[in-house]
Order: C-alpha cells, then sequence, then structure tokens
C-alpha cells in the first residue's frame, strides 16, 4: 500500500542543511495500523508529509497504492491525493463552518450533488456519534468531539489511506481512548490502511499493529508491536515501552528485596504461549525444588500476554541449575543484578 525505499529529505534554510529523514525504507500493508513513534524532530512530521505528498523527498523512492510520486502525472497526483485523508493534533477544522459543513467540504470541492453530500455527510456523523450536532460551530464542541469531525471529514471521499498526525495529543486519556477506539473502528469496518505518528506508546499500544522507532532521522527498530514490546532492542525503544509497561523496579526497591532475600533472584520473561503455561511450577516440581515469586507483571498486547516474573528458587543447587537450564530453552531467564532492575 505504501512502500518507502531508501528515502532521505535534506531541508536547506539559512545556507544551513538539516538531514531530517535519513534512509529510511519502510513498507506498509494494506489494513495495517502502523505506528511510527519517536521523540519530537525525529523526523516524523516529514515523512507523514512525504507520504502525504506535501514533500518531495531528496533521494529515495515512495510508492503508494502502485503508485511511483517521483514518476505520478499530475492528473494521477490529484487522484491520489483523494484516496488519503489526514488527521491533526489541532483538528484544523473551519470555524465559521457547521460540523455538518466541515464534513461537507471535500464533497463540495468533488462538486457532488446536495442529495450526495446530505447522504454521506448523514452517514458520517451517524458513524462517529455526533448527528445531535450537526448544526454546531467547532467552538461550541469538546476536543474529542471536533477530532470525531475531523475524521468524518477524513472519511468523506472513501479514502484508502489515513494519515494521522499526533491526532490524540491534545486530548485527555479517557478521550483519546475513545478516539482510538473510532480509528480501529475506521480500519476494520472501511478496512482503511492507517499510517500514524505519535510521542506516545499508549497510542502504539492500543491500535497498532506494527511500529517503527524514529529516532534523528532515522528508523531504529521496527517490527510487529508485539514483538517489538516482548523483545525490544534499542535503548530508545525500551524507554519509549517503560512509559507504559512498568517491569523495571526501582533501585531502592530491588536493593530492599536483595537484602530480604539471600538467594540469587532471576528474571523469567514470558511472551505468546508461554505466559499462559505453568512451566515454572511443572520444572520446579519435576526437580523437587520451590519457588518464590517476588515481583511480576503480566500484560495484554494483541490478544497475546507477555510478562515477567522475578522469582528465587529454593532447593540443593544441583537442581536449581538444572531448573535454569531447562528454563532457558523455553523461556529468557536473567539473573538480577544490581545493574539490572
Ligand atoms: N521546513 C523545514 N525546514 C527546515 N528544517 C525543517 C523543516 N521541517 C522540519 N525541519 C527539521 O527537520 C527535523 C525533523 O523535524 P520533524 O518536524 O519532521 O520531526 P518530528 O519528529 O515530527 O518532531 P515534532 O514531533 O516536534 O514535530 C528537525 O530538526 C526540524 O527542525
Amino acid at each position: 500500500m505504501i512502500r518507502l525505499e531508501r528515502v532521505s529529505k535534506i531541508y536547506e534554510s539559512g545556507g544551513k542543511k538539516v538531514e531530517a529523514v535519513k534512509d529510511v525504507s519502510l513498507h506498509i500493508k494494506k489494513g495495517d495500523i502502523f505506528g511510527i513513534i519517536g521523540f519530537s524532530g525525529a523526523g516524523k512530521s516529514t515523512l507523514l508529509r512525504l507520504v502525504n505528498l506535501l514533500e518531495r523527498p531528496t533521494t529515495g523512492n515512495i510508492i503508494v497504492d502502485n503508485y511511483d510520486l517521483n514518476s505520478i502525472s499530475s492528473k494521477d497526483l490529484r487522484q491520489l491525493r483523494r484516496k488519503i485523508g489526514m488527521i491533526f493534533q489541532t483538528f484544523n477544522l473551519f470555524n465559521s463552518r457547521t460540523v455538518y459543513g466541515n464534513i461537507a467540504y471535500p464533497l463540495k470541492l468533488e462538486k457532488k450533488s446536495k442529495e450526495e453530500i446530505h447522504q454521506r455527510v448523514t452517514e458520517l456523523l451517524q458513524f462517529v456519534g455526533l448527528e445531535d450536532k450537526a448544526d454546531k460551530f467547532p467552538e461550541q464542541l469538546s476536543g474529542g468531539q471536533k477530532q470525531r469531525v475531523g475524521i468524518a471529514r477524513a472519511l468523506a471521499t472513501s479514502p484508502d489511506i489515513l494519515l494521522c498526525d499526533e491526532a490524540t495529543s491534545a486530548l485527555d486519556p479517557e478521550t483519546t481512548n475513545e478516539i482510538l477506539n473510532l480509528l480501529k473502528k475506521v480500519n476494520e469496518e472501511f478496512n482503511i490502511t492507517i499510517l500514524l505518528i505519535t510521542h506516545e506508546m499508549n497510542v502504539i499500544r492500543k491500535i497498532c499493529n506494527r511500529v517503527a522507532v524514529m529516532e534523528n532521522g532515522r528508523i531504529i527498530e521496527e517490527g510487529e508491536v508485539f514483538n517489538i514490546f516482548s523483545n525490544p532492542q534499542e535503548k530508545t525503544t525500551k524507554n519509549f515501552i517503560s512509559s507504559v509497561v512498568n517491569e523495571k523496579l526501582s533501585s531502592s526497591l530491588l536493593e530492599k528485596l536483595r537484602k530480604d532475600h539471600e538467594r540469587k533472584l532471576y528474571r523469567i520473561v514470558f511472551s505468546g504461549d508461554t505466559a499462559s503455561q505453568p512451566i515454572l511450577s511443572t520444572l520446579t516440581a519435576k526437580h523437587n525444588i520451590h519457588f518464590n515469586i517476588i515481583y511480576g507483571s503480566i500484560n495484554e498486547l494483541q490478544n497475546q500476554l507477555f510478562g515477567n516474573l522475578i522469582v528465587e528458587f529454593i532447593g540443593a543447587d544441583s537442581q536449581i541449575e538444572e531448573v535454569l537450564k531447562e528454563l532457558t530453552e523455553i523461556v529468557e531467564v536473567r539473573e538480577v543484578t544490581n545493574g539490572e532492575s
């Protein structure tokens, strides 16, 4: 659906060059909810503007819906633009138009008849749950309601792709969840591919199936959301994950635990099927030792479980060794040291 091949974007302003996007390759498949996460200045907005045809890459190719943007004709470009909807952090609604007028606007540009416009706007108002707000002006709406209008307007021309630029960053957590649920519904009911940029891992966790982590213009890590969450490789990715999945213990708590428990502590990381199997109890029973759970967390993601436990084993050293050996073959096991909390 969207393919970026070795894309770079260099801005030149005041004689200075800024390489905002560096050698990025990505493949976003039809039906994906693909999230790009990164700190401010990482290059996310530039990447979105490249896909939205507002910027041209300095080098590399961008292919959207089988059109190579480097060689697309202006007629095809106009056609393609209609297939891409966009919503924004600041909603970008027309304050002088009603909710109805905002949603109708792209259809008016397409010179649709009054009846067609009425039918489509009514459908969309119902879809986003704002039937009773048709005649209100944006300033009479809450942030969440404004974003619903933004979504309805973006869907008016039945796009194949929806680009979301920090669409929930201005909203409180509850409203964020409502809007994320609505975006999921857009994806599922209309099979619209969603590409979103965000600096909130919560957004990625809630609705994305794939994620790319961006830093200094580059994609540093990319993959299925479950795999990235359960086995992040890069420090920045780990930091983003720890903002929503609290698996680290504070160093003071760790110190206390180590004082209270003179045996070695082990962190055992479970994911997927292993998170729902009684692996620990089976293995410790087999080798006739006991275990004591010191800390545990379990999370649900994409209908799968992942989590981790900190445990101590009680029993003969040789038997503990055996259990650790067998455990390591099934799950990730590492001794908890002072440096690793
Ligand atoms: N039009 C422009 N001209 C010159 N430099 C730009 C332009 N747009 C962005 N940049 C620079 O490119 C880099 C990436 O910016 P970009 O806005 O893409 O990052 P971002 O991850 O979206 O950050 P934010 O979340 O703060 O918007 C930054 O160093 C920025 O200053």
